[in-house]
């Protein structure tokens, strides 16, 4: 079988005077899920219009197994898509809504009571999609996604509107999607929504690449050697440490992170010195905090272009550490 990635290449989309996609180029690959992340406006939805063939690009390509979208012979057993789930009319019930799907597109018709089940859709499947609720209107439209059993799928904000049980289903099936070999790219606007679910991140900002990056890699980066102390006897605890080297600020009131010395040494002078501690571990950053690295020095850039005020303001609470010499913005390049 072909390998199915998503190939984009030297992407441009300009809306009038702003580019919103700007020159992307990034692979997906089968066998995992990739996220796709970026602040409101940072041109996921038109990159992920132009590979279903939706908008036409300025320039570059996007391709499905090597082909354009349109070029596809049998498009919807390849590529499923959600990109926009307000597109269902609302007088039409759920069911029918996918039985025309399937017979518009040659489908067997048997694919529409096994996805209303796959999204826990069967027992709304008679209700008219005009009175689902906002999850309800994903989980429909993640159905209309699955219904030709493609092997490539692309999710524009499928956590959008769930509840938690619902982010929780999303979370489980595009890692069985993903587990079973197909190819996963699924967005998102809050990175801590793909902390559980990506294996692989690419990071967009005004419509250029900022990062393309294995989760764990980015997470590692960001981990620094801080570690998290508690202990009741925070006086203590500071002298020895900071006599062994250990830079030590204050969490709270029983609680400091320590940096140049590893969790082992930590607990080994702590003993040593016979002062008790009740938790001890390496500071593990979110992906949150890693999204906030790497955009710092690309938000800090916008800040001065008053065009960009979305995009700065979503990822500009400034915590954390600094963020090294090389910038998320010459990264991209
Ligand atoms: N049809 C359009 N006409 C004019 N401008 C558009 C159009 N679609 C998108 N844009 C602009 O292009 C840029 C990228 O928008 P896009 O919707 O692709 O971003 P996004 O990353 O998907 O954002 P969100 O997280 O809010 O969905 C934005 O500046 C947006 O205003």
């Amino acid at each position: 079988m072909t390998e199915m990635t998503i190939a984009v290449s030297g992407l441009s989309k300009r809306y009038g005077r702003t580019p919103a996609v700007d020159a992307l180029s990034f692979t997906v690959r089968p066998g995992r899920v990739t996220g796709f992340v970026g602040p409101n406006g940072a041109g996921k939805s038109t990159t992920m219009r132009m590979m279903m063939g939706l908008d036409a690009p300025d320039a570059g390509t996007a391709l499905i197994g090597g082909l354009p979208y349109r070029e596809l012979p049998d498009p919807l057993r390849v590529v499923g898509a959600l990109l926009d789930a307000e597109a269902v009319h609302p007088g039409r019930r759920a069911r029918a809504h996918l039985l025309w799907q399937a017979r518009y597109n040659g489908l067997p018709v048997r694919r529409v009571d096994e996805v209303l089940e796959q999204v826990g859709l069967d027992p709304a499947a008679r209700r008219r999609a005009g009175g689902f609720s906002l999850g309800m209107r994903q989980r429909l439209g993640i159905a209309g996604a699955l219904l030709g059993d493609p092997q490539v799928l692309i999710l524009d904000e499928p956590v959008n509107g769930l509840d938690p049980e619902g982010i929780r289903w999303i979370r489980g099936l595009l890692r069985s999607l993903a587990a079973e070999g197909r190819t996963v790219l699924v967005s998102s606007h809050l990175m801590g929504e793909l902390q559980d679910t990506a294996d692989h991140l690419i990071v967009i900002g005004r419509g250029r690449l900022l990062a393309d990056t294995e989760v764990d890699e980015l997470l590692a980066a960001a981990s620094d050697d801080r570690v998290e102390l508690r202990t009741a006897h925070r006086a203590e605890a500071m002298a020895v440490l900071a006599a062994e080297g250990g830079t030590v600020s204050v969490l709270g009131p029983d609680a400091l992170t320590v940096t140049g010395l590893g969790a082992e040494r930590i607990a080994a002078e702590l003993a040593s010195h016979a002062v008790p501690f009740a938790h001890l571990a390496p500071h593990r950053a979110s992906l949150e905090e890693a999204y906030l690295d790497l955009t710092r020095e690309a938000a800090d850039y916008r800040a001065h272009d008053p065009a960009a005020a979305p995009a700065a303001a979503a990822s500009g609470s400034g915590s954390g550490s600094g963020s090294g010499s090389d910038s998320a913005e010459e990264k991209g390049r």
